[in-house]
């Protein structure tokens, strides 16, 4: 029997880096996690030290393997992140140029303003799929090569490297051996051609990235190259890669058009499998590569929520009206009903539908009675109503009635929240028992190039039920909380989306 059955998972997402090793049958049998900085240097950017990622996904890789007795019956290791982040640094040193910028970063809003207004929009989104957005990597790439001293001529010399996260710990995994990404994290840089699949000439003019700093492209799927030795005592292969929503959707085993994920970390992203056409939006959601397996493209349908877990730090670390996030959960339940209180965290802009990065957040209806219960509610139905609003743009787009929405990430823990999301999109909310799916989907996909699993039917078998949640709530109150959320949202548009 064949001893390498295991798959080392690193799952780095925006608020803390988790290393999972998964048996053949989907246990983990092995978990290290550890959360991380952020920083905030002025008022809407974020960014993260890739150095103290990179010692984190380390850290917690090492001790993952040790639970386990060591790398030998490791198969491979499977990586995902999170996506858009960028890092730019030296191929020589290996050391990054500027800490990383975050997807939250809202810094070069007044460039992507600009570029609409020059009418460049309608390119972008025929190739990339994507919108002129802050968020997405391409203009952080450009703001590093301009605004860190000698970055620009160093970058066109082929002497500085650039990636998302993935790639830069594909790199510092590899003892700086390979430079290369996967389709996912491609699809989001605002660079890539999702119908060639390849960088695309015309964008990388545009946003003024010079085609020596970028990686391979790759599928999510195969041999990336192996660790170096000195790293876990012996050499592991790297043989899947994708971005974290993507690997989520792999995770939650939506393999087939029609079926879909929400995934409520720090942000929460809805994706729906289009099969392998790509479609287009009139709703402003986003059009991205869903995953890469061999030959074939699947292709999906996002919607981007910059802050659903994030609401509820806010609440911890912000307002100090919680230790804990489960604590919501009780808080919820205690309050009959929210009492006219809505909270939108606009807190770096909105996502999709809005699109709006000059939004701020806002709670709205206080009254003297009004407690911290129901401001805790407020936050909680707040991502909730704003899944809403991507579910009903995707049903526009075509995407027709879900028989369900299938749920992870670590706000999907909370059951007074899944089962008010059940209630908002009339719905059935579906949580699988393994919650951990973005690790589990990077271990999938290295371990379809390591033959632990051998064919995506296998892959779909694997996935159980956990818990559903059926729509129960009164469809009159249901109807009069969402027109009071339409309500809130209106007052946080800033004057150009709102016109
Ligand atoms: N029981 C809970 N109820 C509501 N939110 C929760 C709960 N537990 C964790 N969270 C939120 O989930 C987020 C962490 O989820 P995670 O999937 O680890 O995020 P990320 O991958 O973005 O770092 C945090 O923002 C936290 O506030
Ligand atoms: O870290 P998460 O789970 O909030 O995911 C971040 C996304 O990939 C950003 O697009």
């Amino acid at each position: 029997m064949n001893k390498k059955n295991r798959i080392l998972a690193i799952d780095q997402g925006t608020t803390s880096t988790r290393s999972i090793v998964f048996d053949r049958d989907i246990t983990a049998l092995a978990v290290a996690r550890v959360e991380f900085a952020q920083h905030y240097p002025d008022q809407g950017w974020v960014e993260h030290d890739a150095e103290e990622i990179w010692s984190n996904v380390l850290s917690t890789a090492r001790e993952a393997l040790e639970k386990v007795g060591g790398p030998a019956t490791i198969a491979g290791i499977g990586i995902t992140n999170q996506r858009e982040t960028i890092v730019v640094w030296d191929r020589e040193t290996g050391a990054p140029v500027h800490r990383a910028i975050v997807w939250q970063d809202r810094r070069t809003a007044a460039v992507c303003a600009r570029m609409r207004e020059q009418g460049h929009e309608a390119l972008v989104r025929e190739r990339t799929g994507l919108l002129l957005d802050p968020y997405f990597s391409a203009t952080k790439i450009a703001w590093i090569l301009d605004n860190v001293d000698g970055a620009r001529a160093r970058a066109e010399q082929g002497k500085l490297a650039c990636g998302t996260i993935d790639s830069f710990l594909l790199w510092r995994l590899t003892g700086g051996r390979v430079h290369a990404t996967d389709m996912t994290n491609a699809a989001r840089t605002l660079l890539f051609n999702i119908h060639d699949c390849a960088w695309d000439d015309d964008m990388l003019a545009l946003f003024n990235v010079p085609r020596a700093i970028l990686p391979d492209v790759r599928t999510n799927s195969e041999i990336f190259g192996e660790t170096d030795p000195a790293l876990f005592g012996e050499a592991l292969k790297v043989a899947g890669m994708a971005g974290d929503q993507n690997a989520a959707m792999v995770g939650q085993a939506c393999f087939r058009p029609g079926t879909a994920k929400a995934t409520y970390g720090t942000g929460c992203f809805a994706l729906l499998n289009t099969g392998t056409r790509p479609v287009r939006s009139e709703n402003r959601m986003l059009t991205t590569i869903a995953y890469r397996i061999g030959d074939e493209t699947t292709y999906a349908l996002e919607g981007s929520i910059f802050v659903a877990g994030a609401a509820i730090r806010w609440l911890r670390d912000g307002l100090n009206l919680i230790t804990h996030a489960s604590q919501t959960d009780d808080m919820a339940t205690r309050v009959p009903h929210s009492h006219g209180v809505y909270m939108v965290p606009g807190f770096v802009g909105l996502g999709a539908p809005h699109w709006d990065p000059d939004a701020r957040g806002l709670i709205c209806g206080l009254t003297l009675d009004a407690t911290a219960a129901h401001i805790a509610r407020a936050a909680l139905e707040s991502v909730a109503y704003q899944t809403l609003d991507l579910m009903d743009a995707m049903r526009e787009d075509g995407g027709g009635e879900l028989s369900a929405l299938r749920v992870d990430g670590g706000m999907s823990v909370n059951d007074w929240f899944c089962q008010f999301l059940a209630d908002m999109l009339l719905t059935p909310v579906e949580r699988p028992q393994q919650v951990e799916t973005t690790a589990l989907g990077a271990a999938f996909l290295a371990g379809l190039a390591t033959g632990v699993w051998s064919s995506i039917p296998e892959l779909e078998g694997t996935w159980t039920r956990g818990h559903l949640f059926r729509p129960a709530m009164d469809k009159a109150q249901r109807d009069s909380m969402v027109a009071g959320w339409h309500m809130a949202v209106r007052r946080t548009l800033s004057a150009s989306v709102a016109a």
